[in-house]
């Protein structure tokens, strides 16, 4: 039978909140962070975990745990050395920003096998422990990889952990998950800091007079600079293209202002914004991880706005 058991590498603002989370789902759930001082706060609760990373995958590798990477990009290849070394045949998922690059290191690591690669499009611009939340997920869209020879079993048990978590489930490939949030989330965090520039640049009385439209538009800005550098740096080529596109209208802007007008940019992204509020979900209902052609199916859902609300399998996990 498939274990339910989950351990998490990394306790800051996502896993810590993945182990809160799967632990009041009643999943039997460990954690490992490097640091102990970092996790006074789980220690003191009560949650089971440690900064003995060996022993944290040794029990994974005895239990068949599903392994959640939860720290920054720069800091995976080290755990996933460790997971080759002690948890070889263990179920892996992650919840890194950005989906190709992780799943380069972990084919480097010969653990691809077992892998399916997950990111919770949840979060907020504070770090750590302290900040963690078990209801951070809930209604979140998670995705869930479902890149060439995905093993239909891992796909359904990190499935299982997204909805356990309170999450829906999004099926999309590596390299379109990249794409899409370099538009919804990495060029967003780039704005929020040159808008926060620019504000901070009028001094001040330009900063006292800031309110919603300036707070709203820079709050990531105060996101930790290593994870916001992490994801823009690992997801570069579709960055480009949309920065580009973001650029392109701006520039527009400013030379129809010359004009005397911005109505073009205003009226277009009014209508753009009013497509984001409309936007329709369906929920896929009918297909089974594991039948034939079940990854192109649940993937070209994905795209076309499909989510994942239950799983349908024999598998418990
Ligand atoms: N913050 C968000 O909104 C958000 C949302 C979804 C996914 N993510 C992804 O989740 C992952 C974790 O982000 P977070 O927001 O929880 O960050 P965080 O700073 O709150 O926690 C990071 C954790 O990684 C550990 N860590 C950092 N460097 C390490 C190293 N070199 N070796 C071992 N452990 C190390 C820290 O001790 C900490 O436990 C990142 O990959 C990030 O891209 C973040
Ligand atoms: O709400 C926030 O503070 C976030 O930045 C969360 C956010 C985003 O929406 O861009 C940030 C990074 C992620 O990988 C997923 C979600």
């Amino acid at each position: 039978m498939t274990s339910s058991s989950v351990c998490v590498l990394g306790l800051g603002l996502i896993g810590g909140s993945i182990l809160r989370a799967a632990h009041d789902a009643g999943r039997p759930v460990w954690g490992w962070n490097r640091s102990a001082d970092a996790i006074a706060g789980a220690i003191a609760d009560g949650y089971d975990v440690g900064t003995d990373l060996t022993a944290a995958l040794s029990r994974a590798a005895a239990q068949d745990a599903l392994i959640v990477i939860a720290v920054p990009m720069p800091a995976v290849d080290s755990v996933l050395a460790a997971i080759a070394e002690h948890a070889p045949a263990a179920p892996i998922t992650d919840v890194v920003s950005v989906k190709a690059e992780v799943a380069s290191a972990v084919a480097a690591r010969g653990l691809q096998a077992r892998y399916v690669g997950g990111h919770p499009m949840a979060g907020t611009n504070q770090s750590g422990w302290s900040a963690t939340d078990p209801t951070l997920f809930v209604d979140a869209v998670w995705v869930v990889a479902t890149d060439p020879g995905v093993d239909a079993d891992v796909w359904t048990r990190v499935a299982r952990l997204a909805l356990d978590c309170g999450s829906v489930v999004v099926p999309a490939e590596s390299v379109e998950h990249d794409r899409a949030v370099a538009r919804i989330s990495h060029l967003p965090h780039l704005l929020a800091e040159a808008l926060a520039m620019v504000g901070a640049a009028g001094g001040p009385l330009a900063l006292g007079l800031a309110a919603g439209s300036f707070r709203d538009g820079t709050r990531v800005a105060s996101s930790s600079p290593n994870l916001v550098r992490a994801m823009t740096e690992g997801n570069a080529a579709a960055l480009r293209t949309a920065l580009d596109e973001a650029l392109a209208a701006l520039t527009a802007a400013r030379e129809e202002l010359d004009e005397g007008s911005t109505k073009t940019l205003v009226d277009a992204g009014n209508i753009a914004r009013l497509q984001y509020e409309q936007h329709q979900r369906f929920e896929i209902t009918d297909i089974t991880p594991g039948e034939p052609g079940w990854r192109q199916k649940l993937q070209d859902a994905g795209r076309r706005g499909g989510v994942v609300r239950q799983i349908r399998s024999a598998s418990p996990g």
